[in-house]
């Protein structure tokens, strides 16, 4: 049998959906996390029947009627797929809010399973809720539940009662037969009875202690961390501590340890290989490969702990904090609050925080949200970021922190061109971003969050980036004839030939050699390539030192092979951050965008961003350094002025639109 899980945003579907099935899908402490439908079987230990059931996960929904997108894949897939059951998950510390579906879901004939969840929270509060009572008044079993608990969670008799009642026909307590569904007006009117209705029953089964100890002190948290101006200093402090504990302390301990390991492996397969194997074989297994593989594995622990780190964050109810605080800048350049979340989870990885964007209803809002969205640094960036601020920085904290905030500053002024653009300018967004409440971050969830982001990043490795790498070793070991290319004359090889007419339009930014124009180029497959391609072609092994418990002792040594001064690497690190990003989340950006010119043009403004921010950076560094200006700098300001004129010229033409679009209403 089907059953279905339908419930409030943020009210513990996802928690609930992975508890019973002992999936690993995606949970956060926030609405809008869950945006497509997921499917798996019930445990057995927890299904004592004989049936074998079949759960889906569905996006959160606070009404049937198809208000966004996500809140139409609930209710069309509700209504059309005819699951045997419904479980429906209310937060118990939200009665009222969550009783107005649950009265809806009644009146679709299938029977109904309530979830009381988060039962442990009410329980703290000494929120009681005469949980019989409920039930007959809602005439459906009603079951408490805590999802986040391994034992003692109610999940047993919640899934013994949907045995239980499979076949039954539901009946509604409250029905809206006869109420003309497509006149907005009466619906509106209607729905005022329903949740008159859904306050008369609260009443009667709710009986709340107002603990104003615990609410004080959350309203103290709140008016410090979501302060209009403090609470960009305090954010930036956290990032910062994130960055420097991942990436200078804890991190590199543990990079260290397995950087160790990888040597090792190296040493075993050159034994193993031993002097009959041809060289080039040899040289590409080796460098190619392990080398090239084992370059970008070693930065894994850091980001491991960055994702540990950042998902204590948003379970403790920080980053909602967060959100709020960046709402304010992100109304005033014509996008909504709800922006926020995909870029939130888009430091992760961008493809989830782009199809996060489905919960935006207004189409400008949610595609400007997915072209800009990538600008975040995601977990694949992380190891390019690592490497250029050992190398060149020291391992210093500040390179990631202002690479994220320089990424949330190219979002707003983004968001300012594009709203201009499309001349929406007087569209205003009203969106109240819910907080939860402040709690101890759990360590187990966490511990979760970083072993499944730990996974994927390995299964890439050994899967893209070791091909990728394969590739890129071959493809610079040998000429167009096919023969070895010989020392000296490496810029026949068949890698240089591709990569040289790329690395001239480089050359106003700092780093116009075929090898970082390569490496440029194959991390548009993945970004975690941008540093295993430098270690194949500039013959590093790897990149952190196993003497010392930092990144990269021998720094010094990689930047001179480099060639580049610390300005330009800091050039071209930006210019791989904020260049498009994988094809992957460019295919992703596709999907929600559903528009080519929007596709093109985001991807366009997003090559015209990274070449300007780099040339910027560039130039103006090189001045401030060394008095002059660097290589190129006319051809360079050509382009550039090319790029902000088109911008400037296409921001004017969206004004007009502008004007004349407020002309005719007025
Ligand atoms: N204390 C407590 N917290 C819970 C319980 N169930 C879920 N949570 C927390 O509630 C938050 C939301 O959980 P999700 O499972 O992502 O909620 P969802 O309903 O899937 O949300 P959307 O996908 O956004 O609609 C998370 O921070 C969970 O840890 C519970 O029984 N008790
Ligand atoms: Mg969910």
């Amino acid at each position: 049998m089907k059953v279905a899980l339908a419930g409030n945003p943020n009210s513990g579907k996802t928690t609930l959906f992975n508890a019973l099935t002992g999936k690993a899908e995606q949970v956060g402490n926030w609405a809008g996390v869950t945006v497509d439908k997921k499917e798996g079987e019930i445990k057995k230990n927890l299904n004592t029947s004989n049936v074998q059931i079949t759960a889906v996960d569905l996006p959160g929904a606070y009404s049937m009627s198809p208000f966004t997108s996500e809140e139409s894949i609930t209710s069309s897939f509700v209504k059309n797929e005819n699951p045997d059951a419904i479980i429906n998950i209310v937060d118990s510390t939200n009665l009222s809010r969550s009783l107005f579906f649950t009265t809806q879901l009644l009146e679709l004939g299938i029977p109904v399973v309530v979830a009381l969840n988060k039962s442990d929270l009410t329980k703290k509060r000494q929120t009681a809720i005469d949980v019989n009572q409920l039930s007959e008044l809602l005439g459906c079993p009603v079951i408490e539940t805590v999802s986040t608990n391994g034992t003692d969670n109610g999940l047993e008799t919640l899934i013994s009662k949907v045995v239980e009642v499979k076949g039954q026909t539901q009946t509604a307590p409250f029905n809206s037969k006869g109420v003309n569904m497509s006149d907005k007006k009466s619906v509106d009117e209607f729905d005022k009875k329903r949740y008159d209705f859904v306050k008369g029953i609260v009443a009667k089964v709710e009986d709340r202690k107002v603990i104003s100890n615990v609410q004080t002190k959350q309203d103290v948290a709140d008016r410090i961390l979501a302060h209009k101006w403090l609470g960009i200093p305090i954010f930036a402090l956290v990032i910062y501590a994130v960055f420097s504990i991942s990436q200078t302390h804890l991190g590199p301990l543990f990079a260290d340890t397995l950087v160790g390991w990888i040597d090792e492996v190296y040493a075993w397969a050159e034994g193993m290989l031993g002097e009959d194997v041809s060289p080039v074989l040899t040289a590409i297994l080796l460098d190619g490969i392990i080398g090239g593989v084992g370059a970008v594995l070693g930065f894994l622990p850091l980001i491991m702990v960055l994702f540990f780190l950042l998902a204590l964050l948003e379970d403790c109810g920080y980053m909602a904090r967060v959100a709020v605080v960046m709402d304010r800048f992100f109304k005033k350049v014509g996008l909504s609050g709800r922006s926020i979340i995909p870029m939130i989870i888009g430091t992760g990885c961008g493809i989830p925080g782009i199809m996060a964007t489905r919960t935006i209803k207004n189409e400008r809002q949610r595609r400007t949200t997915a072209m800009l969205t990538p600008f975040m640094p995601c977990g694949a960036k992380l190891p390019v970021i690592a490497l250029f601020a050992a190398v060149f920085f020291e391992d210093a904290a500040w390179v990631g922190t202002s690479m994220y905030f320089l990424g949330i500053a190219i979002i707003i002024l983004g968001a300012l061109i594009v709203v201009r653009i499309t001349g929406e300018t007087h569209v205003k967004s009203f969106f109240i971003m819910e907080l939860p409440e402040y709690r101890i971050p759990s360590l187990k969830r966490a511990v979760i969050t970083m072993l499944s982001r730990g996974k994927a990043f390995i299964i890439k490795a050994g899967t893209i980036i070791l091909l990728t790498n394969a590739v890129v070793h071959l493809m610079q070991t040998f000429n167009w004839q096919f023969e070895v290319v010989s020392e000296g004359v490496e810029s026949s090889s068949i890698l240089a030939s591709i990569a040289s007419p790329f690395a001239i339009l480089l050359i106003p930014l700092g780093f116009g050699v075929w090898q970082l124009a390569a490496a440029a180029i194959t991390g548009f497959i993945a970004k975690e390539n941008v540093v295993g391609t430098l270690a194949v072609v500039y013959g590093i092994t790897n990149f952190i030192d196993t003497e010392e418990f930092v990144l990269l002792s021998g720094g010094e040594s990689v930047a001179s092979v480099m060639g580049l001064t610390s300005v330009a690497a800091l050039a071209y690190l930006m210019f791989n951050l904020f260049t498009p990003p994988c094809f992957a989340a460019i295919g992703a950006m596709n999907s929600e965008m559903e528009n080519r010119k929007w596709l093109w043009g985001g991807v366009a403004f997003q090559f015209g961003m990274g070449y300007v921010v780099a040339f910027m950076t560039y130039q103006l560094g090189t001045l401030v350094t060394t008095g002059a200006l660097g290589v190129g700098f006319l051809p360079g300001l050509i382009a550039v002025g090319g790029i902000i004129g088109t911008v400037v010229y296409l921001m004017i033409k969206g004004n007009e639109k502008a004007d004349q679009s407020i002309g005719i209403s007025a």
